[in-house]
C-alpha cells in the first residue's frame, strides 16, 4: 500500500502552472504584487492540474499523538500522561488547536497512533483496516469534516516507542504500519470532501526525534538540528543534544532508507505524519505543515517521494531550530514566522487563510481588460 502510495505520486502539472502564471499577468494589480502568495498559487494549480485551483475549502486537521521511550532519558520536563491528557483537552474542544480550528472552520481529528497512557475519555473510533472506503460513519462521510466535533480515531501501533538511545524506536514492520495509518487518514479525510490536510502532532518529548530525523535527512550536527521543545533548561538541553548525537551515532541511519530512518530514530507520530503528506500528493489535494515535526516528517514523505514535495505548504516556520533546516532542505518558505513552537496543528491552522486567499486571487479578481482599467 505505502508502494502504490508512492508511486502515484506525480510531479506539477506544467500546463496548469503557466496558466495561472499567464492569469496574474492579467488581474487588476501590478505584476508580483502579491509576493509569495503568487507563486503560492501558481504551484496550488500545478498540483490541481486546473487554473484556477479549487479554493481550499473543508479543512482538516490531523493530530497523530505518540509517546516516546526516549522521555527516560529526561529530555521533557513534561510527564509522559500529558500527552494522553491532552488529547482528552482536544476532544472536549478546549485546546489552542481547537480554538484556532473553530476560527478557520476546520474538523479535528486526533489519531491516536502510540499513545502510552490511558486516554481519560470513551468513545474511540476504529480506523477501517482494510484501508478502503470509510466505515467510520457509512451513514454520512460528512461528519468527519463537522468543525464542531473533534474525534478520536484508535489506530495504536504500539504503547510508545523504545528508547532509541538503547534499540531502535520501531520496528520497521510498526514504522510502516504507522505511515500507512497516516496514508489511511488522509484517504478517509479527502473522500469525505476535504480540500486541504493540516499536520498536527502531540507527543511529549516529540522534539528529540524530529531532531534526529532532521539530522539524519539533512547531516547537520545534533547540535544544530536540535532545540528546546517545550523550553528546557540549559541542562537538559545538552542531556538532548548528546541523545541526538548517541542515537545517530548507534544506529547510523540511511537517509535513503526513510524506512529505516523513521524505525531507528523516529516516532509513531512522524511517521504517521510522513504517511499524511504522502497521502495527500497522491490525491493531489495540498498538505499544510505545521511545526518542527511536521517538518521532519516532510523530510521522510520527500526521501520516499520526492515529488510529493509540490503538495506541502510551509505554514509557519518554528522557534525549533530543526525547523528551519527541514524547510531549508525541502527548498520551502514558511508563510507566517511568529515563533510559534507549540504544536498540536496551530500554525498550520493560522496560516488557512494565507493560502485560501492565494487561491482566491485566481477566482475572483477582475483582468485589466474586464474591469477597464489602463495598464502601464
Ligand atoms: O511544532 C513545533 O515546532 C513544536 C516545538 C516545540 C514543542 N512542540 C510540542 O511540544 C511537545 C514536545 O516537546 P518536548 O519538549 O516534550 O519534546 C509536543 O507535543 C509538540 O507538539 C511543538
Ligand atoms: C500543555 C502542553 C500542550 C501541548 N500541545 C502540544 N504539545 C504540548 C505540550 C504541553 C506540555
Amino acid at each position: 500500500m505505502l508502494e502504490s502510495t508512492i508511486a502515484a505520486i506525480r510531479p506539477l502539472d506544467d500546463a496548469a502552472m503557466a496558466a495561472a502564471r499567464e492569469l496574474h499577468g492579467r488581474l487588476t494589480k501590478p505584476a508580483g504584487s502579491l509576493g509569495a502568495l503568487e507563486e503560492l498559487s501558481v504551484r496550488l494549480a500545478g498540483l490541481a492540474g486546473a487554473c484556477p485551483p479549487p479554493l481550499p475549502e473543508r479543512a482538516a486537521v490531523a493530530i497523530f499523538a505518540g509517546d516516546h521511550g526516549v522521555h527516560a532519558q529526561g529530555v521533557s520536563p513534561w510527564p509522559q500522561e500529558v500527552t494522553a491528557q491532552m488529547i482528552a483537552n482536544f476532544l472536549a474542544g478546549g485546546a489552542v488547536v481547537n480554538a484556532f480550528a473553530r476560527q478557520a472552520g476546520a474538523a479535528v481529528t486526533v489519531v491516536d497512533v502510540g499513545v502510552a497512557t490511558p486516554i481519560p475519555t470513551a468513545g474511540t473510533e476504529p480506523l477501517d483496516p482494510a484501508g478502503g472506503a470509510s466505515v467510520l460513519d457509512p451513514a454520512g462521510s460528512a461528519r468527519l469534516l463537522d468543525p464542531a466535533v473533534p474525534r478520536l480515531v484508535d489506530a495504536n501501533v504500539r504503547p510508545g516507542t523504545a528508547d532509541l538511545t538503547v534499540t531502535a524506536a520501531l520496528t520497521r514492520d510498526e514504522a510502516r504500519a504507522a505511515v500507512e495509518t497516516g496514508v489511511r487518514v488522509a484517504d478517509e479525510l479527502i473522500d469525505a470532501g476535504a480540500g486541504i490536510l493540516l499536520t498536527g502532532d502531540m507527543g511529549i518529548g516529540n522534539t528529540t526525534p524530529a531532531a534526529a530525523l532532521i539530522a539524519a535527512f539533512t547531516g547537520a550536527d545534533p547540535a544544530a538540528a536540535t532545540g528546546r521543545g517545550t523550553g528546557v533548561d540549559d541542562a537538559t538541553y545538552q542531556r538532548k543534544v548528546d541523545v541526538v548525537r548517541a542515537a545517530l551515532e548507534r544506529h547510523r541511519p540511511d537517509p535513503t532508507d526513510p524506512l529505516g530512518v523513521l524505525a531507528t530514530v523516529g516516532g509513531l507520530e512522524h511517521a504517521a505524519l510522513a504517511g499524511l503528506i504522502l497521502g495527500a500528493a497522491a490525491r493531489r489535494v495540498p498538505v499544510l505543515l505545521d511545526g518542527v515535526i511536521a517538518g521532519s516528517a516532510a523530510l521522510a514523505a520527500a526521501a520516499f517521494a520526492p515529488d510529493a514535495v509540490g503538495a506541502m505548504v510551509a505554514g509557519h516556520r518554528s522557534a525549533e531550530p530543526g525547523a528551519t533546516l527541514a524547510l531549508r532542505k525541502l527548498a520551502l518558505d514558511a508563510l507566517i514566522d511568529l515563533g510559534l513552537r507549540l504544536g498540536e496543528g496551530t500554525g498550520a491552522l493560522l496560516a488557512l487563510p494565507v493560502v485560501t486567499g492565494a487561491v482566491r486571487v485566481l477566482h475572483e479578481v477582475a483582468t485589466f481588460d474586464s474591469a477597464g482599467v489602463a495598464e502601464k
